[in-house]
């Protein structure tokens, strides 16, 4: 089932020298299960510092972040890492595919590392992400030899492979052009018509209306901007 996720004045300080700097002031918001969030935000507000507390790649430095009851600041780091491999995909706006890897392979790896599918079933499942996102008859190539927008279905398909009921995107758009945009776009609308919860960061300020909630950061403060 996808994860209720609540912020309780979460937030994260870091420090430049003598100073501490609030990348994000504390926070607290619930995400319920299968909720479509968009955070926006101008470039170095903050959004990408809230997405990491909330898929558990960082640490809050203040509050509580809980997904599904589980406070993630109560974890060890082998726990935190357990919880991302099962909860949690990420896709990120520039890819991060491994360039020597073809794409059924960057999906395959996801799965190994996390070891919750089957061995025997990562390859089919894995051609049929591929297929899912269009493309089948990409399978074998490396990224390299994808165009952008194909590189990012690559990611989405590895973000899904371990079926995580949370999708956590980091302006997945904002690389690729507006036809490439809209079908990645188009992906994320499936995920939640499967019931999964899925947060986007999005620097733009139009296309917003496919969300159920806007979320809006200005340097560090976290606002609620419509439903
Ligand atoms: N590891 C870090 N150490 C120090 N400062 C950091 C660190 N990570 C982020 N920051 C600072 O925190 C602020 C928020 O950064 P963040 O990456 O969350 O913004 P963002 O809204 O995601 O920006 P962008 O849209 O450009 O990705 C920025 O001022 C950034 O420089």
């Amino acid at each position: 089932m996808s994860p209720v996720i609540q912020l309780l004045a979460a937030g994260r300080t870091f420090r430049q020298g003598e100073a501490e700097y609030a990348a994000l002031l504390p926070a607290t918001v619930t995400i319920a299960r299968g909720q479509y969030v968009a955070v926006t935000g101008a470039s170095g507000s903050g959004k990408s510092t809230l997405l990491n507390l909330v898929t558990g790649v960082d640490r809050a430095s203040q509050g509580s972040v809980i997904v599904n009851g589980t406070a993630l600041e109560t974890l060890g780091e082998g726990a935190l890492a357990r919880f991302r491999g099962a909860t949690v995909g990420i896709v990120f706006q520039f890819f991060e595919l491994i360039p020597t890897l073809t794409a059924l392979d960057n999906v395959i790896l996801a799965m190994d590392l996390v070891g919750v599918v089957p061995a025997k079933g990562r390859r089919a499942r894995a051609l049929s992400l591929l297929a899912e996102v269009g493309l089948g008859d990409q399978a074998f190539r490396p990224p390299g030899r994808l165009s952008g927008g194909e590189q990012q279905r690559v990611a989405i398909a590895r973000a899904l492979a371990n079926d995580p009921p949370l999708l956590v995107a980091d302006e997945p758009t904002g690389n690729l052009d507006r036809a490439n945009g809209d079908r990645v776009a188009a992906l994320f609308d499936r995920c939640v018509a499967q019931g999964r919860t899925v947060v986007v960061a999005t620097h733009e300020r139009g296309g917003l209306d496919r969300y159920h909630r806007v979320l809006r950061i200005e340097d560090g403060q976290l606002a609620e901007v419509g439903a």
